[in-house]
């Protein structure tokens, strides 16, 4: 099967969703933040203090770039439409869009401590996730609404689609 790419904001439920998803497709899986932290031998939070956000953009393009289009289910991180060239490559793929709205983010990351773009008060976050909403619906052959739905409903709901 070819792969399933999953992207949406931070606290869409990616990394969650996906593990599941890809046991229940009995596929591998992946998540490019996990695939970061190995290839830096550092967490991101990290990479982000001590590096810079443009190295760790280098890095999940590096990343997302060489992985495999069959058999994986991939977790990206939020941000992964930030380059251009990771929305060119992601369009050409099995792409799915967790959907979640600013309410429903802000109550998931609301303990979060590891997410430093979340943590950085100077960022608009309300602002950034309606920007990067039009640029997921872009690349996504396929859009989940979230919001008010468990986890076990969202990964059937996608597994339902390509079981
Ligand atoms: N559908 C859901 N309902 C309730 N909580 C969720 C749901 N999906 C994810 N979460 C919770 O939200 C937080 C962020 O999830 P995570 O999978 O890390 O998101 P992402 O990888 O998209 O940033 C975690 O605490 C997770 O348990
Ligand atoms: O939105 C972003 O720019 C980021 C999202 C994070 O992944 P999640 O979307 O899994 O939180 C992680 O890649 C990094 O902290 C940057
Ligand atoms: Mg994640």
């Amino acid at each position: 099967m070819k792969s399933i790419f999953l992207v949406g904001f931070m606290g869409s439920g990616k990394s969650t969703i996906g593990k599941q998803l890809a046991k229940k497709l009995k596929l591998n899986y992946l998540d490019t933040d996990d695939l970061i932290e190995q290839t830096a031998n550092k967490k991101i939070k990290t990479i982000f203090a001590e590096d810079g956000e443009n190295v760790f953009r280098d890095l999940e393009h590096q990343v997302l770039t060489s992985t495999s289009d069959l058999g994986y289910v991939i977790s990206t991180g939020g941000g992964i439409v930030e380059r251009q060239e990771n929305r060119a490559w992601l369009s050409t793929k099995q792409v799915v869009y967790l959907k979640t709205s600013w309410e429903t983010i802000n109550e998931r990351l609301q303990a979060d401590q590891d997410r430093p773009i979340w943590q950085d008060q100077s960022r608009d976050k309300q602002l950034l996730l309606t920007k990067r909403d039009s640029l997921y619906r872009d690349i996504a052959k396929i859009t989940i609404e979230t919001d008010n739905q468990g986890v076990d409903q969202i990964v059937d709901q996608i597994y339902s689609i390509f079981e």
